[in-house]
């Protein structure tokens, strides 16, 4: 595994195999030179070469029918006599096009290119725009090299190469245990109030820097709606609350605390019908759980602390290291089974997905585990060919149990705001998404964006997280969530 691991390496290596394709972009744009050359050409001097194999008896039966003959010629002076031939050719035919290349070919190829540069442009925008706030890190992006003949493996309590603890790269949050031990856990509420309160603080100033000492005319309706679509709580949500305080209280005077109150009251009828919670029952045995989400949304986290919360319900757990992209990914998701003392499955770095998640069904059905869960490498909604990898991992789930994945997890990290509702779009399109889970609630003013998904998708929310310890998971509460939201009671 370790020298796997240098092979982290693997994934900067596929890296450069695609740099090295995409390399060309940077070149063409600034006018570069070093094109490689057409594999045509290659083949056709092998094959030239392979014409040139002649044995030894062959070439004496040659010799004697056509004897070797000096050349009457050196070398240069058939050169010189081949250009002059040239030149008279070209003066017979002044107007004669140069053989190559075609002006149609130059075109089509001058158009081929800047289409590429186009579609490559397109592809850099829509990555700089899909990674907002948070800047997500550069996807990993090489295709995964198939590795059939690696055997997958299971760990189990802290396999001794990872016992490194190693997932070093602090992602793992430890913090849980030691505000356990001191006494300070809070209860899920104040956590989740003072995780949205920069949320709540930014709508709530907002709200009162309108209605100071004013009536509840047209413009001070006008001005809330525009504070509430700029939380993110959608303008479908912005409109209904605006319309509910004209309907009971227009032109009458309103405090901050009863718009407030109004506001709980709308976003909870909202968030209302998508808390639904996580169902993990006993129809599938295991129930097989994908986690997909965009880079560093948190999946691995989740799935960490999701693991600690059914294996301490009971339930036997197996975890599944599916971002076979990351060395980092790997032993930061055994890190996480090994505090639960649940097992998980993994495979050196560059190894094929759905091959792991394919021997990881077979190893959870095997074991006779209530719930299998799979993490996944980030990737971000709009490249195409990391969506089809997502794919072919939920095809190969299906050649195990037809019905699986029983439940797709999208995490959405809460601070990349709008682009949410296009990760839940596509996500839901192509990897099938039954539910989801918000992380990273806490320390950003954006988590209105909860509503305007809820309102625009109506898919289930199963588990918000307010911070990166265990107990900073929990299921999803409408009330709980729009008072919080709302700075109300
Ligand atoms: N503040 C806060 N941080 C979180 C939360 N959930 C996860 N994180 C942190 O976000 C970072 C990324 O989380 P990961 O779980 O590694 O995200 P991921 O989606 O698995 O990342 P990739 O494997 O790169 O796609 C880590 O530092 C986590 O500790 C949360 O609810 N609140």
């Amino acid at each position: 595994m370790a020298e796997k691991k240098s092979g982290g390496g693997a994934g900067d290596g596929s890296k450069g195999a695609d740099g090295g394709k995409k390399r060309g972009f940077w070149s063409r744009l600034l006018g570069g030179k070093d094109e490689p050359q057409p594999k045509e050409t290659l083949k056709d001097q092998s094959e030239d070469q392979t014409s040139a194999d002649v044995t030894p008896e062959e070439a004496a039966a040659l010799e004697k029918e056509q004897p070797w003959q000096e050349p009457e010629n050196s070398i240069d002076e058939s050169i010189d006599k081949a250009l002059d031939q040239i030149e008279e050719d070209l003066k017979e035919a002044p107007d004669a096009e140069p053989p190559t290349p075609a002006p149609e070919e130059a075109a089509a190829k001058a158009v081929e290119t800047v289409e590429e540069e186009l579609q490559e442009i397109s592809e850099l925008e829509q990555a700089a725009q899909a990674a907002s706030e948070p800047e997500p890190e550069p996807e990993p992006e090489p295709e995964p090299e198939p590795e059939p003949e690696s055997e997958s493996v299971v760990t189990t309590d802290g396999g001794d190469d990872t016992s490194g603890g190693g997932a070093g790269d602090g992602s793992v949050a430890t913090g849980g245990g030691n505000k356990e031990d001191s006494g300070e856990k809070k209860g899920w509420f104040a956590r989740l109030r003072e995780g949205l309160k920069r949320s709540s603080d930014q709508l709530t100033d907002n709200i009162s820097s309108i209605f100071t000492k004013r009536k509840l005319d047209d413009e001070a309706l006008e001005e809330l709606e525009d504070t509430l679509i700029q939380a993110d709580l959608g303008v479908e949500t912005a409109i209904q609350i605006t319309e509910k305080l004209a309907k009971d209280r227009f032109d009458k005077e309103i405090s901050v605390e009863e718009i407030r109150s109004v506001l709980r009251d709308e976003v909870s009828k909202v968030l209302a019908p998508v808390a639904v919670p996580f169902e993990l029952g006993t129809a599938h045995k295991p129930h097989i759980l994908l986690m997909v989400g965009v880079n560093g949304s948190g999946k691995t986290t989740t799935i960490g602390k999701l693991a600690a919360k059914y294996s301490r319900e009971g339930k036997k757990v197996m975890l599944a290291a599916g971002d076979t992209f990351r060395a980092a990914a790997v032993e930061q998701l055994t890190v996480w089974g090994d505090r639960s003392n649940v097992p998980v499955i993994t495979r050196p770095t560059g190894a094929d997905a759905s091959g792991l998640a394919y021997d990881a069904v077979k190893e959870a059905q095997a074991q006779n585990c209530d719930l299998l869960i799979i993490d996944t490498a980030g990737r971000l909604q709009n490249r195409d060919e990391l969506m089809a990898e997502l794919e072919k991992i939920i095809r190969v789930i299906k050649k195990l149990d037809p019905e699986a994945p029983h439940t797709t997890l999208l995490t959405l990290d809460a601070t990349t705001g709008q682009n949410a509702l296009n990760q839940v779009e596509i996500f839901g399109k192509r990897a099938g998404v039954t539910g989801l889970v918000m992380t990273k609630l806490d320390g950003t003013a954006r988590g209105g964006i909860l509503v305007a998904i809820a309102q625009k998708h109506k898919l289930p929310v199963h588990f918000i997280g307010v911070g990166e310890t265990i107990e900073d998971l929990e299921p999803f509460e409408a009330d709980d969530f729009a008072a919080a939201i709302a700075g109300a009671q």
